[in-house]
């Protein structure tokens, strides 16, 4: 059994405060959602799978190596293959955080394949913008209990896009969104949150 160090559990508690922040928001309820942060040894502190991601205590957080085997006998969440891919692509990416938010199920209603968000100051939230006048493609992936499955799906979509990705929704389902640290990927998923409240407010909810 590895052993787990003091990075494990120091990254452990951001994810445990990142829960508890994002539950205060009802972006996580009834198990809903899970997290995960990247260790320098390449393995990975994840939740623990079918637990209250706002409830989280020390032994709900786990260890798993990057391809996603458990590292401490604990079973890892049902979508860890989600988060194992995005690590493995983006050597930079440190914490993956997916929320199952009203927001997100209302977006995949609204705009079926992408949501643009543009000229809005709060995309300077996002990791290498720094004006309000660019524009950014959130892209909507049909939701699938098949994880493989899915996760090629969102494979497949970043080998075709090569302009910066923060995050994607899963329709019917929740968002993924990541970042260089939990502070970093917590800032993007507030930030989404946002910018799909107030489209959805701009395009209306009686078009669903
Ligand atoms: C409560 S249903 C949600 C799950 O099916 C899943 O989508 C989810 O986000 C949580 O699964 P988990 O295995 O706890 O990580
Ligand atoms: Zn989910």
């Amino acid at each position: 059994m590895t052993v787990k160090t003091d990075e494990f559990f120091r990254k452990a508690d951001q994810l445990i405060a990142a829960g508890r922040f994002i539950d205060s928001k009802g972006w996580v309820p009834a198990t809903s959602g899970n997290f995960s942060a990247k260790l320098s040894d390449g393995n990975i502190a994840i939740t623990v799978s079918g637990r209250h991601k706002g409830r989280l205590q020390a032994d709900d957080i786990m260890l798993i190596d990057s391809k996603g085997n458990s590292l401490d006998g604990k079973k890892p969440s049902a979508e860890t293959l989600l988060h194992t891919s995005l690590y493995q692509r983006f050597p930079d990416v440190q914490a993956v955080l997916h929320p199952h938010s009203i927001n997100a199920t209302l977006t995949a209603r609204l705009f079926k394949h992408e949501i643009v968000l543009k000229d809005y100051e709060l995309l300077k939230a996002f990791a290498g913008i720094n004006t309000h006048e660019t524009r950014i493609s959130i892209p909507i992936f049909g939701n699938d209990q098949d994880i493989p499955r899915l996760a090629d799906k969102v494979e497949n979509y970043l080998d075709r896009h090569d302009h910066a990705v923060y995050g994607y929704i899963i329709a019917g389902h929740g968002f993924y969104t990541w970042g260089a640290s939990v502070d970093d990927a917590l800032r993007h998923l507030e930030a989404l949150e946002f910018l799909f409240d107030v489209e959805i407010r701009l395009h209306g909810v009686t078009r669903l």
